[in-house]
């Protein structure tokens, strides 16, 4: 028997029970604290997490899971990964980790982009062919020494680099994972520093690994790991993986016999399959994902129960876990007192899996009696017969629109706009008075009227901005969302609202996902007040601003008692209903936005078909019930189109707005490569950062851009919305957009 323990977790929420470490953090960053004020708050919730669970009764405790910001980040510098750029800013350790996570003026931040298939974002390390690895593992020492007994958690050094991206000037053909000969050196003189330190465990996460992967970076890992196990001094090792099955590499990392092996049995059951091709394990602790960690739901304790149970045929050794860290859900489910009981009584937030997994940890010498029974299905209650009937009455023509050719000719008339068409993607400034109105609300010191009022004035100076500004198409800026997911959710049936459930999306920024477990109706008009109110106040075409079937789902946490597929087209109804009242109320243009298309295509590539059936179908759905003269438009942003090319042209929107400042344009070429005809918005302005685009730089990027796409074609907007900036940014921003359009209509 190995000493792995029977329970454990990968990971645990970091942020607080009520997002003290945001605050913290961002107090630092403004000033009001010190960084010893911030290093004593951190250590307060990591000894908060440590002791919570101690105290549950979990055999094996990780550390390190801890980040002032990112973790892949923390794993950056723990093997000297500091670009050169950043060293010679001359600032602090602490200033010059949040310089590469942040920025600062002389100096843009590390990319910033998602974490496998999940809302988390992760800061991508740059490696080039002359990096110089060098161990630095203070921060686990740190976290070790704090709570002796814990074991020390690190990005494993394969996944590392296969998420890094080649620093620039590196030579045409480097990658990052050509160097994983000297990153293991590296992650081997850390392991000999915990070894030092007392550690009896590490734990290395390889979640790249159950992606996609060829031979030889299969190959490479295998040698890895039976390079850092054969180190005379070091703790045992720990290999997690994660967001699904393992496949060929399960064997690999079995033949390096590694301490323990992390599984996730939750989305990579058919692991089990494979174990059982190789003989029973010994000598290897499979410690098997059993608990989602990217759920809220509770588990189905004897389904996991008769897996485990499976699994201990397998392998002689075995312990329980959850199937990712529990980093992707709320804290603590009893902060929740405003939940139905019904739902609350399936719930499982982080603090409630680490329960779950302690009682699962008992079920091979206990038995499974004491387990309570799976919940079962959602209530009658729960079930809306009217959306099911319309389901299942659903015909092809349903999900078509007439030709594009009558659309673009009924649409031009209607709306005779002028070639390189001036837009924004929908939100202005989320100020802090917009925020603080809300709060006020919620606390009970303003009414419903007060905010309504509220709210129009900022739409009516929002309008009053555009129209001063010349752009062509309006918005009106969403004043009155709190996000652009959660915002639906509050609205819609069968969606449920937390008031504490805030998971870490990026550095000190969460967000509250919707939990939808029934199905979903449009109680109300949900959008249609405040657009046709800002549509009273002008004459130029304002556009109605919705968030896509396939985003809502993405940015909530979703039933699993049904098909995906099942409650993205329920959404899509509530939308489809949506966009037709929009219609009547005499919006010309409405915008469904599907930022997070890409981020949830599965890991593998064999699973990729499905889902942009049903993902593409339920947008077509919820946008195909409008007349021909109605401007449908998309927004993408966040990422990397290129293995969805062909679905963003079957969405069939009219106009699609796209993230292209980064990549200077280039998504136009791709995107006529897959034979995408319509109107093509490619953002000419980076969002991201404060910077305001010179009027030559949007110019150029323009002329770039109508050297594939036809004038007429071509629309003029920035890459995202606007929440995040300041209104003399957008100001600035927006004039040289506008401006730079009108030059480049004159000359083409
Ligand atoms: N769901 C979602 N996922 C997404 C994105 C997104 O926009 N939404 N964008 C991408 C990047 N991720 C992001 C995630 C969060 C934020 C963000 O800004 N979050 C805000 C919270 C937004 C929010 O819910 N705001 C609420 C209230 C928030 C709040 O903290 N209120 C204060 C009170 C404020 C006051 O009294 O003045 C409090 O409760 O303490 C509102 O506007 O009403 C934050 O962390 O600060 C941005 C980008 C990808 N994933
Ligand atoms: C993350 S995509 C954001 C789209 C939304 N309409 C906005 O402008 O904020
Ligand atoms: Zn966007």
């Amino acid at each position: 028997m190995s000493n792995f323990g029977r329970s454990t977790v990968l990971g645990y929420p970091r942020i607080g029970p009520h997002r003290e470490l945001k605050k913290a953090v961002e107090g630092y960053w403004a000033g009001r604290i010190t960084e010893a004020d911030l290093h004593a708050l951190a250590a307060e919730l990591r000894a908060d997490v440590w002791r919570t669970l101690r105290e549950a009764g979990l055999e094996a405790i990780p550390s390190n899971t801890f980040s002032y910001y990112d973790h892949v980040l923390d794993t950056a510098v723990a093997v000297g990964a500091v670009p050169e750029r950043f060293r010679r800013l001359g600032l602090s350790d602490l200033d010059t980790y949040f310089a590469m996570a942040r920025g600062v003026d002389a100096e843009p931040a590390l990319e910033l982009t998602k974490w496998f298939a999940t809302n988390y974002h992760y800061l991508v390390p740059e490696i080039g062919p002359d990096t110089v690895f060098a161990a630095d593992p203070a921060k686990a020492l740190a976290e070790l020494a704090e709570a002796p007994g814990t074991r020390p958690v690190l990005i494993g050094p394969a996944t590392f680099l296969l998420l890094a991206k080649a620093a620039d000037g590196a030579p045409e053909g480097f990658r990052p994972f050509d160097r994983l000969d000297d990153l293991v050196e590296v992650h081997a003189q850390i392991l000999g520093a915990l070894a030092d330190a007392g550690a009896e465990w590490v734990q290395l996460d390889e979640p790249a690994y159950d992606a996609d992967r060829t031979p030889a970076e299969i190959d490479a890992l295998r040698a890895a790991y039976a390079r850092l196990v054969a180190l005379e001094h070091r703790p045992k090792i720990f290999v997690a993986t994660y967001f699904g099955a393992l496949d060929d590499a399960l064997p690999a990392l079995l033949e390096t016999r590694v301490d323990a092996l992390g599984l996730d049995l939750v989305n990579g059951a058919r692991d089990l399959d494979r174990l059982a091709g190789t003989g029973t394990v010994s000598g290897t602790t499979i410690v098997a994902g059993l608990v989602d960690g990217h759920n809220v739901w509770r588990a189905d304790l004897g389904a996991a129960a008769a897996r485990y149970a499976t699994l201990s045929g397998l392998a002689e050794d075995v312990a329980v876990s959850t199937s990712c860290s529990l980093l992707h859900v709320p804290v603590d489910l009893a902060a929740e007192t405003d939940l139905d009981p019904a739902l609350v009584e399936r719930l499982a937030f982080a603090r409630q899996k680490v329960d779950e997994i302690v009682a699962l940890s008992k079920v091979l010498d206990d038995g499974v009696g004491g387990l309570p029974a799976s919940p079962g299905e959602a209530p009658e209650a729960w079930r809306d017969q009217t959306v099911r009937a319309r389901l299942d009455a659903l015909r092809p023509e349903h999900s078509r629109r007439g030709a594009y050719a009558d659309r673009a000719a009924a649409q031009q008339q209607r709306l005779n706009l002028p070639p390189l068409a001036t837009t924004t993607i929908g939100s202005f400034p989320q100020t802090d008075a917009l925020r603080h109105a809300r709060a006020e609300v919620r606390a009970g010191r303003l009414d419903a009227a007060g905010y309504e009022e509220r709210m129009r004035a900022e739409i009516a100076d929002v309008v009053a901005r555009q129209e001063r500004l010349g752009l062509d198409v309006l918005v009106h800026g969403e004043p009155e969302r709190n996000d652009m997911v959660q915002y639906f959710g509050e609205q819609l049936g069968g969606f449920a609202a937390t008031v504490g459930g805030w998971v870490q999306s990026y550095g000190s920024r969460c967000v509250r996902p919707p939990i939808i477990h029934g199905d979903v109706t449009r109680r109300a008009p949900m959008t249609v007040a405040w657009s046709a109110y800002a549509q009273s106040l002008t004459s130029k075409p304002v556009k109605g601003m919705l968030t896509g079937p396939v985003t809502i789902l993405a940015w909530s946490f979703v039933r699993i008692d049904q098909p995906l597929a099942d409650t993205a087209n329920q959404v899509a109804l509530a939308l489809r209903d949506e966009c037709h009242d929009l219609e009547a109320a005499g919006i010309r243009i409405i915008q469904v936005d599907e930022p997070a298309l890409r981020e949830t295509l599965p890991l593998r590539r064999a699973d990729q078909k499905a889902y942009l059936d049903w993902s593409v179908g339920s947008f077509r759905l919820a946008t195909s019930g409008v007349a021909d003269s109605t401007q449908i438009h998309t927004h993408l942003c966040y990422s990397e189109f290129g293995e969805v090319l062909p679905a963003i042209d079957a969405l069939d929107a009219d106009v699609t707005s796209i993230e292209a400042s980064r990549s200077k344009m280039e998504i136009l070429d791709d995107l006529a490569a897959a034979g995408y005809s319509r109107g093509v918005g490619p953002g000419v302005w980076d969002i991201h950062s404060p910077r305001v685009p010179a009027r030559d730089e949007v110019t150029d990027a323009l002329r770039r851009a109508v050297a594939v796409v036809p004038a007429q074609r071509l629309w003029v907007n920035p890459d995202c919305g606007l929440k995040t900036r300041g209104y003399a940014e957008v100001e600035a921003s927006l004039a040289h957009l506008v401006a730079a359009a009108a030059e480049v209509r004159r000359d083409s």
